[in-house]
């Protein structure tokens, strides 16, 4: 394979993206940026690149290129806060979307141990409030302050503290706020006396990896986080230069596949394969920005997170493939075990800094606002109408086993997943939106190879609530062509929200159901596969997948 590699290694601080050279198209693309002065205008932050209107939010939204500087100034109070609370050792982060993502990636990368607590089941919420509480530190993270996970979050943990006996103060210095100057929930972490953290109110939440949001969980959790700043910074002075920024070669392959430029096949599904080199879980955080960022107006660039280089789904005639990792030694081949298109491999930190520059280049490429979300929205609104006057009551199309099937005039589940996947075509894909624990109902994940071989198709896979912040901005403004299978399951011990007229099972049930009426209202094909018993239902799907996958 070696001998058959082309393509040129761009590189600056430690950065090195391969084969953006070999992309059709992206030469001219990238050609055009240079000769508009794209990459000296982002450096210096210049709110016009996307168009007059998307100026207003680019404006606010543009912090993410020096926000280093600011981050270095929380340091020291960062320092002393882990030193406060070292006797607090299991460090939780309640927190979705960008509040939690890069913290995640840091902490696996850095072999650091954090809790990522990103959902409403209620089973997972369960679990993870019933785990060394007496030691545990919660880092409350959200932007805006009113994202209805995290509070829920917030409320279950403020009582469980009470519950085992904590007197209020102690609570409180148990709870760490990290949120916007100004929002609901840093007047609430004040009243209750708890540290709050304010972030970078210039950085949108996918483009907060190096602010606050990153650095208070990883901090407390062990990390060194100036070493990330570190390695960001290094990268700060190729950005303005129109040669060696291996990040605008980046974004402009990404741009130019996206659009097929110069009459190249379209590739506009995104493999995010880790080649195995020391970042571990960088495609989930990737994933929300690339999809958040593009998908909209009808267009953009579907991340699909493959499990591994020779997993299926991570090639494909439509699909770009991108392997990340560490920094490889000199004259090692990129992309550990799959050929891909692009390869990008540095340290954690560049990585952060060169992938957001790269999408808001793809997204001045595709002609769209990189910097909002405008369909997210949808699916939240559809939740708060049905929490408020309850779901129209759904009878079951048939019943198979465990698994209650809806949308479908199949009587199986082999049958409901066949005649589903067939509608595929050429340019579609299945994303599977599975609203269960993502530790206790991990074998979830196992569809997404299983049936990408059986469709050879690209295949997504989100935890719900938890892909509503991500792909879900994709799912409804991205292109006509995904189809979406909904996996919800029944729960044997539901969890009241404190203080809220819902439990968590509800207001779980009310986001799948929300979110299918958003997709329904835009025609986009919804089945919904509900398991009346998580596991045996689990295993069902597993065996259709598999007898499926013999099938193809
Ligand atoms: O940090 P928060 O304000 O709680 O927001 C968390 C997430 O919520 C929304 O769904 C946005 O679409 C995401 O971009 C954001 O990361």
């Amino acid at each position: 394979m070696t001998e058959t590699l082309e393509g040129r290694t761009e590189a600056a601080a430690g950065l090195a993206v391969w084969g953006a050279d070999t992309v059709p198209g992206a030469a001219d693309v990238r050609a055009t940026l240079a000769a508009s002065g794209v990459p000296a205008a982002l450096a210096a932050k210049d709110p016009s690149l996307w168009g007059p209107d998307a100026e207003p939010e680019a404006r606010i939204r543009l912090g993410w290129i020096d926000t280093i500087a600011r981050s270095r100034e929380l340091l020291p109070q960062l320092a002393e806060l882990r030193t406060e609370l070292a006797d607090l050792d299991h460090v939780v982060l309640a927190g979705m979307g960008g509040s939690s993502l890069a913290p995640e990636v840091i902490c696996r990368t850095l072999d650091r141990p954090l809790t990522v607590l990103d959902t409403t089941d209620p089973q997972q919420v369960r679990a993870a409030l019933a785990d060394r509480l007496a030691t545990t530190v919660v880092v409350v993270s959200s932007k805006s302050g009113g994202t209805v996970e995290t509070d829920s979050q917030r409320r279950a943990y403020w009582q469980a503290f009470r519950e085992a006996g904590f007197t209020e103060a102690e609570t409180a210095r148990r709870m760490v706020i990290v949120t916007d100057p100004g929002s609901s929930l840093a007047t609430t972490g004040e009243q209750q006396g708890s540290v709050v953290i304010l972030a970078d109110p210039d950085v949108g939440g996918r483009y907060s990896a190096l602010t606050a949001f990153g650095l208070v969980p990883a901090t407390l959790a062990g990390v060194d986080v100036a070493e990330l700043l570190d390695a960001a910074e290094a990268l700060l002075p190729s950005l303005a230069r129109e040669s060696d920024n291996p990040a605008l070669a980046l974004g402009a392959a990404l741009g130019a596949a996206a659009l097929g430029a110069g009459g190249a096949p379209v590739r506009d599904k995104l493999a995010l394969v880790e080649d195995g080199t020391g970042i571990v879980g960088i495609g989930d955080w990737a994933e929300q920005l690339i999809a958040e960022s593009t998908g909209k107006q009808g267009r953009g660039l579907l991340p699909v997170v493959v499990e591994a280089p020779t997993a299926a789904g991570a090639t494909g005639d439509d699909v770009l493939t991108v392997t990340i990792g560490g920094s490889l030694p000199a004259g090692a081949w990129p992309g550990g075990g799959v050929r891909p298109h692009l390869a990008v491999n540095g340290p954690l930190g560049a990585q952060f800094l060169a992938w957001e520059y790269a999408t808001a280049i793809a997204g001045r490429v595709l002609e769209i606002n990189p910097f909002d979300q405008p369909n997210v929205t949808e699916s939240k609104d559809n939740t708060n109408a049905i929490l408020a006057g309850g779901a129209p009551p759904e009878a079951p199309a048939a019943v198979d086993g465990a698994v209650e099937l809806y949308g479908t005039d199949a009587g199986t589940v082999v049958e409901a997943l066949a005649e589903f996947t067939a509608g595929l075509g050429d340019t579609g894909y299945l994303a599977i939106m599975a609203y269960l624990d993502r530790f206790g109902d991990a074998a979830a994940a196992q569809l997404r190879p299983l049936l990408a071989t059986a469709t050879g198709r690209p295949v997504t896979f989100g935890w719900g609530p938890r892909f509503l912040h991500s792909t879900g901005q994709y799912h409804k403004g991205g292109p006509q062509v995904g189809s979406f299978l909904q996996i919800t399951g029944a729960t044997t011990a539901d969890l009241a929200v404190p203080a809220q007229p819902y439990t968590f099972g509800e207001l779980q049930t009310a986001q799948a159901a929300g979110d299918r009426r958003a997709l329904a209202e835009r025609d986009r094909p919804v089945l919904r596969l509900h398991l009346t018993d998580r596991a045996a239902g689990l295993r069902q799907l597993r065996r259709a997948a598999e007898q499926l996958t013999q099938e193809s």
